[in-house]
């Protein structure tokens, strides 16, 4: 594609066409513009490795101490898979797509089978077409953490420094900065803080402490390799024959399964009504007595599914929400909320990921567009041109969940797509760089 239509220097794919040879250099010019990120989830990290590719200096602080494999599912749509494909591993041609497809979900065969909860198959969703240049990612969220995790820090070398709890943002005019727990104070043009659902940063950004709310419900979840699932002539079918992908649905409650590399890793998710307090924490141990409750009445191939997990990788995982905030973005113009922390994601939509590396990509333009001596604006402009498109598609969590959970029977025997999983055209065909560089002139300009 080397040579075709560019955009600012990239071609139509976002590639920078002397890097399609691998061995150009992954950055553009320097723009002295220093950046401080807070959080190494994947809103900060993208962050980070899309400030490096327009040229900014980045350095990230993070509280864990050591990068642990945690979490279960985690899905990214065909929105992040174009961000993704632009990141080379410098010098080489190899992407760092290239790294992450073999540790997730091929549903090509298989698709997406939709049960009404009393095991009765509704329909079979086919998953559409692979595109090369989008692909889409679902798999463990630790080991695709750890991949894109090791990119930032050995490919790239973009200084992460791990075990720094952030107590204090502040800011003053000229700059914005950090205070560590060790009572060290790191200063720099912009703070970034990506620091998840439980953001410090917000309470600079807002001028008040924001706690977020129960969303009144809660999901078990685990991942587990196929050891039982396989001795049962039941449930072996599963792992047997490569990848597979089954949903049941009822009132209030979804549980969606699958098996994954192969088959030899499975994962489910069970989304039910929950209104624990979730003062202290949101993430527990579960018990697999308390999973056979939520299934009472239902298809007994789910109990026998989830009675094939160690109870050791059973999580009761609360889903806490918040109201859009009114602002991302601080009085002083130097320091913005970036991913969780600015907009948590209901798992339904499968997108919180995915928004918090758009917004990545879109802020490390804004910088490059608005300069150093204008970073307020870039911040503005970076919320301006985010702001209403994450807003609708936070609504997607919730249009899917009750869709699901209100489901009418006689309706769906009807028309059965009308329960198929939502792939929106408006969510999955954006390009947040191609869509950052043709707004970014006049959203900068809005605000300088
Ligand atoms: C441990 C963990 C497991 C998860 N598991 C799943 C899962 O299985 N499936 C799923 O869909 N989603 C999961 N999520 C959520 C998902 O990763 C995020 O919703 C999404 O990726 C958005 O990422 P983010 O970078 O905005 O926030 P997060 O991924 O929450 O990252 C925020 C980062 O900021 C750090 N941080 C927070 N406060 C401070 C502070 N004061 N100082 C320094 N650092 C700080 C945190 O340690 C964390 O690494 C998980 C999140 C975490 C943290």
């Amino acid at each position: 594609m080397a040579g075709e239509a560019t955009l600012n220097g990239n071609n139509i794919n976002g590639d920078h066409p002397a890097q399609v040879n691998g061995t150009a250099e992954h950055s553009k010019p320097k723009t002295g513009i220093k950046i401080v990120i807070v959080g190494a989830g994947f809103g900060g990290l993208c962050a980070a490795i899309e400030c490096h590719r327009q040229g900014h200096n980045v350095e990230l602080y993070e509280s864990f101490k050591e990068l642990k494999v945690l979490g279960d599912i985690i899905s990214f749509g065909a929105n992040a898979g174009r961000i993704f494909r632009r990141w080379f591993i410098p010098g080489t041609a190899e992407r760092i797509s290239d790294r992450l497809d073999p540790l997730c979900i091929k549903l090509q065969k298989y698709g997406f089978n939709i049960h009404k909860y009393d095991g009765e198959l509704v329909m079979n969703q086919k998953s559409p077409p692979p595109d090369p240049e989008a692909p889409v990612f679902n798999g463990h969220r630790g080991e695709l953490h750890k991949t894109v995790y090791n990119y930032v820090k050995d490919d790239l070398k973009i200084p992460i420094r791990l075990g720094c709890r952030i107590t204090k943002y502040f800011e003053t005019e000229s700059d914005a900065g950090i205070l560590l727990d060790t009572g060290e104070k790191v200063t720099a043009d912009v703070v970034i803080g990506a620091d998840g659902v439980r953001s410090k940063a917000r309470e600079l950004v807002l001028g008040y402490e924001d706690k977020p709310k129960s969303s009144g419900y809660a999901v078990f979840r685990a991942w587990f390799t196929n050891v039982d699932m396989i001795k049962d002539p039941e449930t072996k079918r599963f792992c047997e024959n490569g990848d597979t992908f089954n949903g049941w649905i009822g009132p209030d409650v979804h549980f969606l399964f699958s098996t994954i590399k192969n088959g030899s890793d499975c994962c489910w998710v069970l989304t039910h009504k929950d209104d624990a307090d979730i003062e202290e924490s949101w993430s527990f141990p579960g018990k697999l007595e308390d999973v056979y409750k939520v299934f009472e009445g239902w298809d007994p191939l789910c109990k026998r599914i989830v009675s094939k997990t160690p109870e050791d990788k059973l999580v009761d995982w609360k889903l806490v929400y918040r109201d859009p905030l009114p602002r991302w973005v601080s009085d002083g113009g130097r320091t913005c909320l970036l991913g969780d922390s600015a907009h948590p994601f209901l798992p339904t939509s499968a997108q919180g990921a995915t928004q918090a590396m758009e917004d990545g990509v879109t802020i490390a333009i804004c910088l490059r567009e608005a300069g150093k001596d204008t970073v307020a604006a870039a911040l503005r402009a970076f919320q301006e041109i985010r702001y209403d498109r994450v807003k609708d598609v936070q609504k997607t969590g919730e249009s899917t969940r009750d869709m699901w959970h209100k489901a009418d029977w006689d309706a769906v025997k009807k028309d059965p797509t009308s329960i198929q999983m939502p792939r929106e055209d408006w969510i999955h065909g954006h390009d947040a760089e191609v869509h950052a560089e043709q707004v970014v002139g006049d959203a900068v300009k809005k605000f300088s």
